[in-house]
């Protein structure tokens, strides 16, 4: 690789991915101060029309260009697709779209481990979610209006989605028309973060502007392969660009690389477990043992059924059908293609109809041999079961001294013996929600797990075979208050300054639910503390032998909805 002159201007801040945590953090710190921010993508621009058309979303993760095109180390024998975005927007610009928020509890037990430095409970948390939220339809206790991150409820139900609906409730379960509001347990309408007919990624959301205007500088195409050492303090971040090697410098540096690229740059800089850094040969800054373990992620199982006749989106996904739907979204921006075909849900246990719910199953109108495009002509439904507080855990480890060498990345799926025993139980309510009397009428065939698979042994045989990642990896960089946590309750990277990552990899625990909005909402929290603590550093007045040095940090411009919170919580506290 080719050494180039570094780049001469110093940041106050660079963050790393541009996704969505990177999204809102470089926002929020160009919106509440003067800090010179940079943010550095390793994905190019989101221009591609595929990208904001709701219905494109299973089109855009074929491609290459926009996805790291992971796959995991063999589980249960099979080495299993591992993609996320690679995009200006990052999962933002290829998710799903999915609105889902979790349970209060995921965030009280965030709060239980992060230490009385930090604020992660729901309590905490509610508002974040309420000021990054527009809601069309509902404020309330539980929903935003005013916030930039869009959010609506589905635009269109199809004929079968109506049936699930009717089943889930035959079943048992209530029907609940917001399972981001006192309750998660139900059978709903999804709710997405689509606009106009159009995706509403953290880009549209938090960032756009802050580019145009040049608060932010954005830097895309650069892959970040580690963070930058005076002593043991950050102080920038070395990129390949365009086959060159390049330093930016920086007082503090942000990683928001997601959870499996923030802690593989974590070990290319040195800081991760001894033992695997000495043998991919990268000098040992900060043994930190847990940086890469811990990795969570949802597991996901699919029970599929062909139905009779026209329900659904399969016949009209192809041929004159795909071409009428496109028009209609051209024509009236409404009509299947308008949203991401993915219409309801439902949050139950299976083990508990009214308990907390521990698994997610949405109803999908269409058959899909790769669970993204459909496929062949027979129309069906898919449920998929998702569990929610999965206990399996597993790991991101180097595969090499190569920066860009893929990581080796183990989910471990249905590792531990009660998320098995769950699904299975899942899998059979799943069965029983499709002989429900609304469905009774239009099932065909199971074609997922299938007639032959009936004993428990049979069926978590089968799971195992099957299961797959939801896309939600998080847990990585653990955020705790123990000397073993990759993060302190405040973000900061043990065993060095200037150094924080506020992603999806700092959940400790998972939520119950899609990861996007949690991951948002939790960025925003950092993006708060890492202002609160720099202008505790600026305003400092105590013993100069001590204290980071004054003279790195420029003036921190601070606005009114920080000094808001900063007297509530004092005000708490008192
Ligand atoms: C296909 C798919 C569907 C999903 N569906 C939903 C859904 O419907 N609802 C929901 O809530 N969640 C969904 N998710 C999950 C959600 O998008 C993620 O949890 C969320 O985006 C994680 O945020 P993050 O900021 O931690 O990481 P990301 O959003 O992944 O952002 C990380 C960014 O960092 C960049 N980057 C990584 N490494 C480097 C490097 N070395 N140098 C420079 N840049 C780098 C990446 O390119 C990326 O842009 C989905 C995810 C995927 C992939």
């Amino acid at each position: 690789m080719k050494k180039i002159a570094q780049d001469q201007t110093r940041y106050d801040v660079i963050v790393v991915g541009s996704g969505a945590a990177g999204c809102v953090v470089a926002s929020h710190i160009a919106e509440n101060s003067a800090l010179r921010v940079a943010l550095i993508e390793a994905g190019g621009m989101d221009g591609n029309p595929l990208v904001k058309l709701p219905a494109g979303f299973a089109k855009i993760l074929q491609h290459d260009k926009f996805m790291w095109r992971y796959e995991t180390v063999p589980v249960h024998g099979a080495r299993r697709a591992y993609r996320s975005g690679k995009i200006l927007g990052g999962g933002t610009s290829v998710n799903a779209m999915c609105y889902v928020r979790g349970q209060p509890e995921d965030y009280d037990a965030w709060q239980a481990v992060a230490g009385k430095e930090a604020a992660w409970s729901y309590r905490d948390m509610l508002p974040h979610f309420l000021a990054q939220e527009g809601n069309d339809l509902r404020g309330g206790p539980y929903h935003g209006t005013e916030g930039p991150l869009k959010t609506r409820l589905t635009p269109m139900i199809s004929d079968l989605n109506a049936l699930c609906v009717r089943a889930f409730q035959e079943y048992g379960l209530p029907f609940n028309d917001d399972y981001n509001g006192a309750s998660q347990r139900g059978v709903s309408p999804v709710q997405v973060n689509i606009h106009d007919g159009r995706r509403c990624s953290a880009v549209d959301a938090y960032l756009r502007e802050h580019i145009r205007s040049g608060r932010v500088t954005l830097i895309t195409n650069a892959f970040a392969t580690k963070v930058l050492f005076e002593g043991s303090r950050a102080s920038g971040v070395e990129v390949q660009r365009a086959g060159n090697t390049l330093t930016l410098h920086a007082d503090e540096v942000i990683l928001s690389a997601g959870a499996i690229q923030s802690p593989r740059i974590l070990m290319h800089s040195g800081i991760g477990p001894a033992d695997a850094l000495r043998s991919n040969d990268i000098p040992v800054k900060v043994a930190s043992e847990e940086v890469g373990e811990n990795l969570q992620d949802h597991p996901i199982f699919c029970l599929r059924a062909y139905v009779k006749g026209d329900l659904g989106y399969q016949k009209i996904s192809k041929g004159l059908g795909a071409a009428r739907i496109g028009l209609r979204y051209l024509l009236t921006k409404d009509g299947p293609a308008a949203g991401n075909c993915i219409e309801t849900v439902s949050h139950w246990d299976p083990r508990d109809l009214a308990g907390r719910p521990t698994v997610q199953c949405y109803h999908v109108p269409v058959i899909s041999e790769d669970g993204l495009v459909p496929t062949g002509s027979r129309s069906g439904v898919t449920l998929e079961l998702v569990l929610l507080q999965p206990k399996s855990r597993g790991w991101v480890r180097l595969a090499g001294k190569d920066p860009a060498a893929m990581p080796l990345i183990n989910p471990n799926f249905m590792g531990h013996e009660d998320d098995l025993a769950l699904a299975v139980e899942a899998v059979r309510a799943g069965r029983s929600i499709l002989q429900q009397p609304a469905f009774r009428a239009v099932i065909e065939e199971e074609l997922e797990p299938g007639a032959d698979q009936q004993s428990d042994e049979e069926i978590a045989a089968w799971i195992k075979k099957v299961v797959n990642t939801m896309w939600h990896p998080v847990g990585t960089c653990r955020m705790g208050d123990d000397e073993h946590s990759v993060v302190d309750g405040r973000l900061r990277v043990r065993g060095v300054t200037g150094l924080r990552v506020i992603d999806a990899s700092i959940m400790p625990e998972p939520v119950s639910g899609n990861t996007s909005a949690p991951t948002q909402a939790l960025a925003r929290n950092g993006a708060m503390m890492f202002l609160e603590d720099r202008e505790h550093l600026a305003n400092w007045t105590g013993d100069a032998g001590s204290a980071a040095p004054l003279s790195l940090f420029s003036p921190v411009r601070v606005f009114s909805e920080w000094r808001a919170r900063q007297h509530a919580r004092r005000h708490r506290d008192s």
